[in-house]
């Protein structure tokens, strides 16, 4: 008798192939079970959704094809797993196959079953350096109250901690509790980039793998090469691993003990994915949690207005933490109002006074800028030509170091012209200033600033550019905790999550671009940025009191340096959910971008058009708000034209049944004769800027 397994491949997006394809086995095979499968005239890695006793309907007789081989060394894939995987498919509106067969480690597609099991019987590596185990401290009492009320939770809780309060320890003990609930238990704790906190990474190592096991703590993200995956994540799918440490891919790691689930820094906007399946980590780890009956701890010093929002109606548990160990102060805000600085300064006196003064103390210094390079554009002043980008509608940023013209959308590189192509004219200059170029000036205007051992100041940068190497940036971040460095400047990298002990000064010299920025979220994104980078700043309880914050800002009367300089996270959030509420944005609407990409912009928004007026005979239509097509900020990239269209609604379930039933038309609006042209579309839920 033969059984009739439906499996999951990876069939393309919008394909119109079912998720699930059936096929016929000589043995029944639990849901679950990885297998290989024909599918054309390949043979292809799927997973084994459900197994039925009879076949298909309508399935003829010599059309039936048969599991090739089955994966039975591995353990199937548990219930909590598959069905994490359903709600994101669904949730985010793609295939099944697509985000299941994604959500596996790469090289697993192409083990057979004889090479997989030799790989299950290899010992795991021997650990490379003996680690000095990490012992557990004593908790401050707020971190007792937070550690006992995780615990005992049973909604989803929100660790409101300002920097430096110790949240990384309230994590480490909250994950020796769960597993110490059960031998089998199993802790996901998610970061936004793993690379950007070696010292996390090396805690957890340290408190658990000296105890657990060298392979009890594996990491799992984008940066590992093909076989360290797959080995983490067999680690994690055969339970050997009890603490898995990654990225948003990791929120899909097969955990069939989870017990806990850690969102580090949950307001940072990398838990979205920006391609494939666009989904948020943090959202899916709310839902995963739920499913297999775990805790989930969200924690941030700033957290993000859907989180706020969420513990203000009682649907996450907010804890709060408000002071730092040691009993340290916050940083004191300075605004530089540049309307009183000398013409053209990049950094006002007072503030270069300030630095100079903590270069002299054996003190460091932050200086932040969101932009790398040296400045963002090269300019001819006789004719007006300008470094744009012949690919892009965007400007070539300028890098001195090299003499490059960069763009930072297709990579599209050239040496810097050295007259201007369009008139000649020998005397081009940059406009604006990005990390390369402060870089430069701090050190010429640094130049007689002593250290205290009279040496002269050392400044240093750290950028995507600076930190491509690998190893690179873990380098950077030791001789700045070695103190081999006295001004380090950088773009938001330098302000995430570090546990730096003799920084007193940060500075943000351009900071006003976001003030008036028209995405919703850009006053939210700054006030996080500007805390976080000033949390960097006085953790050494001894140093804290001469800690600030420096804001260079033409608007010094904005409201949000009110709430910065109180460091009143809450009260920021109220008045900006307030805000929010009256426009009604999200979280007080639920929003989807429909995206095209094309040859042309009529095609992007002919393809939008198209999906518009398909829309319109919909019986959901009713309850969502279907904008006009426009095109996005930088309308082209790389040749390709981009476009979008904004779905809203005031009901998150409202929205998903419009989605869903608008699907299959999106793929017949496809072929619209408005659309030719068209490359792809995707559907974007929740998205992170409209
Ligand atoms: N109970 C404790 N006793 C002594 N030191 C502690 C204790 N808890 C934490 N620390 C130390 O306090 C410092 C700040 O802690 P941590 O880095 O976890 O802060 P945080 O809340 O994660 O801040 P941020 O949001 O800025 O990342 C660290 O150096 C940590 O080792
Ligand atoms: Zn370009």
């Amino acid at each position: 008798m033969y059984h009739w397994p439906a499996v999951v491949v990876a069939t393309p997006a919008h394909s119109g192939v079912g998720d699930l394809l059936s096929y016929r086995s000589g043995a029944a095979l639990a849901a679950g079970t990885l297998v290989r499968v024909p599918l054309g005239a390949r043979e292809v890695l799927g997973i084994v959704w459900r197994c039925d006793d009879a076949p298909p309907e309508g399935l003829a007789p010599g059309q039936a094809r048969d599991v090739a081989q089955v994966l039975d060394a591995l353990p199937p894939l548990d219930a909590g797993w598959r069905e994490l995987v359903a709600f994101a498919a669904r949730y985010y509106q793609r295939g099944l196959g697509e985000v299941a067969l994604a959500a596996l480690p790469p090289p697993l597609r192409d083990l057979t079953p004889e090479q997989l099991a030799r790989r299950l019987k290899r010992p795991a590596k021997a650990a490379a350096a003996e680690i000095a185990p990490d012992h557990e401290r004593a908790l401050s009492p707020e971190q007792a109250g937070a550690l006992a009320a995780i615990d005992g939770a049973t909604a989803p809780v929100l660790l409101f901690g300002t920097t430096g309060s110790g949240k990384t320890e309230v994590y480490l003990q909250a994950c020796a509790h769960a597993l110490a609930s059960e031998t089998t238990a199993q802790v996901l704790v998610l970061v936004p980039e793993i690379n950007l906190t070696p010292q996390l990474e090396e805690r957890f190592r340290a408190r658990f793998a000296t105890v657990h096991g060298h392979d009890a703590v594996v990491s799992l993200h984008s940066g590992m090469t093909p076989p360290q995956r797959l080995a983490a994540w067999i680690a994690a799918h055969t339970g050997r691993a009890r603490i898995v440490l990654g990225t948003r891919l990791a929120v899909f790691a097969s955990l069939p003990g989870l017990r806990l689930i850690v969102v580090d820094e949950e307001h940072d906007p990398s838990y979205k994915s920006q391609d494939g399946a666009r989904y948020s980590a943090r959202d899916l780890a709310i839902y995963r949690a739920r499913v297999a009956g775990a805790r989930v701890v969200l924690g941030s010093a700033t957290p993000s207005l859907e989180s706020w929002h969420a513990s203000e109606q009682g649907r996450y548990r907010r804890l709060d933490m408000p002071s730092r160990i040691g009993g340290g102060a916050l940083p004191r805000l300075r605004l530089v109002d540049m309307n009183h600085q000398p013409k053209g300064a990049l950094i006002a006196p007072p503030l270069l006074a300030a630095m100079a003064e903590r270069v002299a103390r054996g003190e460091q210094c932050l200086v932040l800028i969101n932009r790398r390079g040296y400045a963002p554009v090269l300019a001819c002043h006789a004719c007006g030509w300008k470094s744009g980008c012949p690919h892009c509608s965007a400007y070539r940023v300028f890098h001195k170091l090299d003499r490059t013209l960069r763009c930072h959308h297709c990579g599209f590189t050239q040496r810097v012209p050295r007259a201007c192509p369009d008139c000649g004219n020998l005397d081009i200059e940059p406009i604006g200033r990005g990390t390369e170029q402060v870089e430069e000036q701090l050190a010429r205007l640094l130049a007689e600033a002593r250290r205290p051992d009279g040496g002269p100041a050392r400044v240093a940068r750290m950028d995507a550019d600076t930190t491509k190497a690998k190893g690179s940036l873990e380098a950077q971040l030791a001789a700045l905790h070695a103190g081999e460095v006295d001004v380090l400047v950088g773009t938001q990298m330098i302000a995430k999550g570090h546990d730096f002990r003799r920084i007193t000064l940060v500075a943000a010299i351009n900071a006003d671009a976001s003030l008036f920025a028209s995405d919703h979220r850009a006053p939210e994104r700054l006030f996080a940025l500007l805390l976080q980078a000033a949390g960097r700043a006085g953790r050494d309880a001894a140093h804290s009191a001469a800690s600030e914050l420096w804001v260079q800002t033409w608007h010094p009367e904005h409201k949000l340096f009110a709430h910065l300089r109180a460091h009143d996270h809450p009260g920021f959030a109220k008045a900006e959910l307030a805000d929010r509420q009256a426009a009604a944005m999200p979280p007080f609407a639920h929003q989807a971008l429909l995206r095209a990409d094309a040859r042309t912009q009529e095609a992007a928004q002919g393809f939008l058009k198209a999906a518009s007026r398909a829309a319109q005979a919909l019986p959901q239509r009713e309850a969502v708000t279907l904008y006009p097509a426009v095109p996005l900020t930088i309308q082209r990239v790389a040749n390709v034209e981009r476009a979008q269209l904004l779905v809203e609604s005031d009901s998150r379930a409202a929205l998903q049944r419009f989605l869903t039933a608008w699907q299959p038309l999106l793929l017949q609006a496809r072929s619209a004769p408005e659309a030719r042209g068209l490359i792809r579309y995707a559907v974007d839920v929740d998205p992170l800027s409209v």
